[in-house]
Formats: structure tokens, sequence, C-alpha cells
């Protein structure tokens, strides 16, 4: 037999049928579903007299429109989204799915709960109406983003079609250099391949720095392959993905969890196996990053300064010119003397645990500099509550932090949580496209403990100069 990669492996194991052309039948093991991308699939359901074929492997959560202030509790006041959850929360019900409500604390971004309830599982296809289903991949599952008529044939025979992408390897190799995080290990990655670099395929993150990575931030790494135009990311599983699974309220128990790891075991790439596109990075040369533009590939290290439209050749000429007026930015502008309004802290990106306490760590005797707006959008209701129980929350609070509920808030305009125009944020978010966050807000993407810095200076900040 001819070696495997990871992502052929998966695959494999999940092919109900192959036509001729190649299009495949996927089994898919878990299908979470959002208020945004579900209802017409419901609807469509409805319309057809079908049930939810495997509604014990789907579950619904509202996250893109939920206001995170505690008023949400007592009805959301814009009508589109208290339609969007209301319509969530009775197609749950007529189907048989279940759901964690606003008021559950088990509510929180779709890919962030998937993981920490344990219905995230190494081997597994895993998909939702979102781009960012890609995240579920640090456990080495097969994630797919999917768009909404995809959304209703997998609720109706609990399988997709799909056609094989081609497979790409990212190797990170080495040690990461002190104030270096996962979020700077990703936008780099970005930067250097452009954000069509893994079109047409999936991109598995190996090499020494990325299994030293926690589980939080391996999600992170997999959270932006999207980003980087790939239709999926994935890490093999090991001892510290079993850690982070075992004992999760949907992870397998007893003798299935033995069972369930030894089947996990075998899910590494072959030696030999053969990738379509390899690109190697050497991890001590990963500097902090932010980005300077409109796209998730404008990346340069907070050492740099703001480009000019000259440095680039071809169509990007004018990109980069249109992204420098949107961005209010001139050229030769060192990117630290960048002056910020507000910090956004969470999205699928930056709003587990782990974040929270990066955070925290660097506002360790510090304060949010008067006149910024800082908040914190912790990624779920447990990772709030965690936080609480820690002492972080309090910390923040006192730091000047605004300490909110879970939901894809700042992340993107869909709930109050908006930049008024002109605004400027530094942001632990994934994308940062004109009005992404606000009609013309404008948005800097970065680690959380890069932000945080931004937050104690009121400026874009080396957190390693922080003093
Ligand atoms: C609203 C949703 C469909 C969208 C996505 O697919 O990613 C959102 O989550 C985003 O991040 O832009
Ligand atoms: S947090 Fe942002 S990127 Fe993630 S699902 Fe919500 S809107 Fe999309």
């Amino acid at each position: 037999m001819s070696p495997k990669t990871l992502y052929d492996k998966i695959w494999d194991a999940h092919v109900v049928h192959e036509s001729d052309d190649g299009t495949c039948l996927l089994y898919i093991d878990r299908h979470l579903v959002h208020e945004v991308t579900s209802p017409q699939a419901f609807e469509g359901l409805r319309m057809a007299g079908r049930t939810v074929r495997a509604p014990e492997k789907t579950i619904a959560v509202p996250d893109h429109n939920v206001p995170t202030d505690p008023t949400r509790l007592q009805g959301i006041r814009d009508e589109m989204s208290r339609i969007q959850v209301d319509t969530l929360r009775q197609n749950a019900k007529d189907f048989g799915v279940e759901m964690y409500d606003v008021d559950d604390v088990r509510q929180g971004i779709v890919h962030i709960i998937g993981p920490e309830q344990g219905w995230t599982q190494p081997g597994m296809t895993i998909v939702c109406g979102d781009s960012h289903t890609a995240t579920h991949g640090a456990f080495g599952a097969l994630a797919h983003g999917i768009g909404t008529s995809e959304v209703e044939h997998v609720l109706a025979t609990q399988t997709l079609i799909q056609k094989k992408s081609k497979n790409m390897l990212v190797r990170v190799e080495g040690e990461l250099a002190p104030g270096v995080t996962a979020k700077d290990i990703t936008l780099t990655i970005i930067g250097r391949t452009g954000t069509a670099g893994g079109t047409g395929h999936v991109i598995e993150y190996a090499g020494s720095a990325i299994r030293a990575l926690s589980m939080e931030g391996r999600m992170t790494v997999c959270n932006m392959a999207i980003e980087g135009g790939a239709r999926a990311g994935l890490i093999a599983p090991d001892e510290k993905t079993y850690a982070y699974v075992k004992g999760r309220p949907h992870a397998p128990s007893d003798a299935d969890w033995d069972k369930a790891v030894e089947y996990w075991e075998s899910l590494k790439s072959d030696e030999g196996a053969q990738y379509d596109r390899i690109v190697e990075i050497d991890a001590s040369e990963i500097a902090p990053v932010v980005t300077w533009g409109t796209s998730p590939e404008d990346v340069l290290p907070i050492t740099a300064a703001v480009p000019s439209p000259d440095d680039f050749a071809g169509g990007k000429v004018a990109a980069a010119k249109r992204s420098l007026d949107y961005m209010g930015l001139t050229p030769g502008q060192k990117l630290s003397d960048i002056e910020i309004d507000t910090v956004f802290i969470g999205s699928c990106t930056n709003g587990r645990i782990e974040d929270l306490r990066e955070v925290a760590k660097i506002m360790e005797g510090r304060r949010v500099k008067d006149g910024i707006r800082a908040m914190i959008v912790p990624g779920s209701g447990l990772v709030r509550a965690m936080a609480e129980e820690e002492g972080i929350a309090a910390k923040l609070q006192e730091a000047g932090f605004e300490w909110r509920m879970a939901g894809c808030s700042m992340c993107l305009g869909m709930n109050p949580d908006q930049l008024s125009p002109g605004e400027r944020c530094a942001s632990t978010s994934n994308r940062n496209f004109e009005g992404r966050q606000g009609y013309k807000g404008r948005t800097h993407l970065m680690s959380p403990a890069m932000a945080a810095a931004a937050a104690v200076t009121g400026r874009l900040t080396d957190v390693r100069d922080l003093a």
C-alpha cells in the first residue's frame, strides 16, 4: 500500500460512494449549526417533509447575532438578530436537535464549544455552515466549512458531496522566540503564502513548533487555514490531543476510550507520504506580527514600517493603495507609532482560556490606557466561568477591560459590538476586511499578547518592549 497522508486516511475512512469523475459522498460525523446559515436549510427540510437524519450528531448554538451584554437575557432588541435566534430555537425544537441557548453556560462561539464539549474528536469529519470550521482540524479531524444548501444536505442525509483536495504540508520547525505565539505563526504563514496559497489544498501543519503548541494554540493555527485559502487545516493528534478530549461530556469513556485512542494513534501521515506542496518555516525567525492592510496576508513584524504601494507588483499595487487609504496609513510610518482606539480580545481564533490567561499575564501591574475602549469577550460561557474562577476576570476588569458574555462579538459587525467609522482596533480576530468590524472600521490583526500591549500604550506595540 502506498503511504498516505493524514488527510488521505480520514478521507478514505469516510467515503460512502465515489463517482467516475471523482466526486465523493462523505459520511459526516458531526454537524455544528449556528443561527446565520441554517434557517433556509431547516426550511428546506420542512418543505420537503424530511427529518434530521442524525440529530444526535448535530448541535445548535447561537453565536454571531447575540449581544454580549446581560440584557440579551431579556430578549434581543435588534429585530433581524432576534428572528434568527428565535428561528434556530424553533428549528432545534422541531427537529430534535440539542441547542445551547443564550442562558446556557455551554453557549459560545460554535468553534469553541465543539472541542470544549468533546463533540470534536480526532479522525472525525466535521462540518458547519461557517468558514472557520477549519479550527477543529487541530484535533486531527477533517473539518469543512459548508454553504447553506450543503447544510440542508447534511441535515437530511448526514453526508456531504465533495471532491478530494490536494495535500499541502506546512512544516514549522524550531523554537519560538519569547513574545511569539500561535497567532504569529498562523499570520506569518499567510503573510508568506498569501490568501490564495492554500487554494484547492488541505493543509497539514507539522514540525516541532506545532507539536510544542497547546491545543488552544493549535486551534488558533488551524482556525486561519481558511484565510490562507485552504479547504481545511489539520494537525495530527498526539498525547496533548487525547488529554484535552478525555473526560469531556461527549468524549468516549471506559472501553470506548481505549478503542478510540488505539484508532487515533494511526492518524499520522505515513513515512514517505506525498504532498502536492510543501512550505517550510523556521520558527526562530517568526516575530510578533500585526496586519497593516485589509487582507490577512498584509502581515509585517511589529518592528517594520507601513509599506508603500511601490513595494508591490502587478494588481497588488492598486490593492495596497486602496488598503492604505482605507486604513488611514502613510507609507514609511512606523507600525509601532499607529495609535488605536479600541482593543478586542475574543473570537474563535483567540477567545479561549489560554488567550485570556496570556492577556492577564501581560496586564499584571499594568492598566488599559485612559481613553482606550478595551473589551474581552470569552469564547464560551465556560471560558468566562473558568476565567472568573481563576480570578482573571476580576484582574482584567480592574485593569480597565470590559468583561462580556460569550459570542462572536466584534469579530464581525452582526451584533451591537461594532467599531464606528474611522475607529482603529487592535483585534485578536481573523479577518481585517473593509467594514468587517463595523462600517469604515479599521482592523489590525494580532495575538492576544500584542493586543494587550496595545491596550497598555494606546498604539500598536511590540510586547517585548513593554517596560
Ligand atoms: C457568518 C458566517 C457565515 C461567516 C463565515 O462563514 O465565516 C462568519 O463566521 C465569518 O467569520 O465571516
Ligand atoms: S468568531 Fe468571527 S470568525 Fe469565528 S465564527 Fe464568529 S464571526 Fe466567524
